[in-house]
């Protein structure tokens, strides 16, 4: 699959403070990708830089297969939404729409992008009156202006409720159905889980995950509880998963292990063996904000 985004060693510096550190990330083509990380962790500056908006201190970053060098041969395939929205609250969503769109000559587009984020019923009324979510969806839709292949957006889901947060969920997946490349960032997994087809995880400008979500849960420890029909077996059961390698700990009559998600045919055939019944056995996997806060933890804002 080809990339829509390519950066190799990307970094920024600020003095002393590295932003973005040595970054090496790929985003595919056609899917969302969601760019996760605690406030401060340089999601922004690496959009930033990915729109030539800043200059990377050094390292190297390919945009729809063109270096950031040239940033003017991409930018026109490129719809992006950074720093908030800013319209004419007096102005309607229309009117807003073809101000922007007379200066990129798309005004033919107009009505396309009314329909594509759901603002149609609304768009003769003045942008004051709106919602947070329709401001960001008008956002959005001006971010489409110009047809683009590939929409950068930076935390299009800040500052709205949950209704909102869904209401943009929905916006981006039907924009990915249209097979328009979403590359967009939050700093709650939360928010994205649900809609990114593949994060990408930062902390303090550098790397922590990139990859499909499944495969992120599939790499967890998950929570397993094991609890023998006998009450005295608890010790002997603990001893036999530790020397399998295991951590465990025995907790009133049962143990707690910290083992693959897929761990419970393991446990079940070791108390066997040993001739030990188990009474219970259940695993709980971790909630993505959990391995997202493991991975994050120290770094505030998760
Ligand atoms: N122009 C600048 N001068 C100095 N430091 C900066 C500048 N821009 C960003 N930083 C610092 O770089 C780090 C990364 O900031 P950045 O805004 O990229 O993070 P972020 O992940 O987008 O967080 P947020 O969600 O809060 O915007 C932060 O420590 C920030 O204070």
């Amino acid at each position: 699959m080809p990339e829509a985004i390519v950066t190799e060693r990307l970094t920024k510096r600020h003095g002393a403070l590295v932003a973005v550190n040595h970054l090496d990330m790929a985003v595919p083509t056609g899917q969302v990708t969601g760019f996760v990380g605690p406030n401060g962790a340089g999601k922004t500056t690496t959009i930033r830089m990915l729109l030539g908006l800043i200059r990377p201190t050094s390292g190297a970053a390919w945009v729809l297969g063109e270096p950031l060098t040239s940033a003017a041969a991409y930018l026109q395939r490129v719809g992006s939404l950074v720093d908030g929205p800013a319209f004419y609250p007096a102005l309607s969503a229309r009117k807003n729409l073809l101000v922007l769109a007379r200066l990129a000559e798309t005004v033919d587009r107009i009505e396309y992008v009314l329909d594509a984020t759901g603002l149609r019923g609304r768009a003769d009324d003045p942008v004051a009156t709106y919602s947070m979510g329709m401001r960001q969806r008008l956002a959005i839709a001006a971010a489409m202006l110009p047809n683009p292949e590939l929409l950068i957006l930076d935390e299009p889901a800040n500052g709205l409720d949950p209704a909102g947060i869904r209401e943009i969920r929905k916006l981006l997946r039907a924009l990915a159905d249209q097979d328009i490349t979403v590359f967009v960032s939050s700093h709650q997994l939360s928010e994205l889980e649900q809609v990114s087809d593949r994060v990408v995880l930062l902390r303090t400008g550098e790397l922590v995950y990139q990859g499909a979500l499944t495969d992120l849960l599939a790499g967890q420890s998950a929570q397993t509880t094991a609890r023998p029909e006998e009450a005295g077996d608890v010790g002997a059961l603990a001893g036999i998963i530790e020397r399998h390698g295991w951590t465990v700990r025995a907790e009133d009559n049962q143990v707690i292990i910290s083992a693959p998600a897929d761990a419970a045919g393991t446990l079940n055939r070791l108390a066997h063996q040993h001739g030990i019944t188990l009474a219970e056995l259940h695993t709980r996997p971790p909630t993505l904000e959990e391995i997202f806060f493991d991975l994050t933890e120290g770094e505030g804002g998760a």
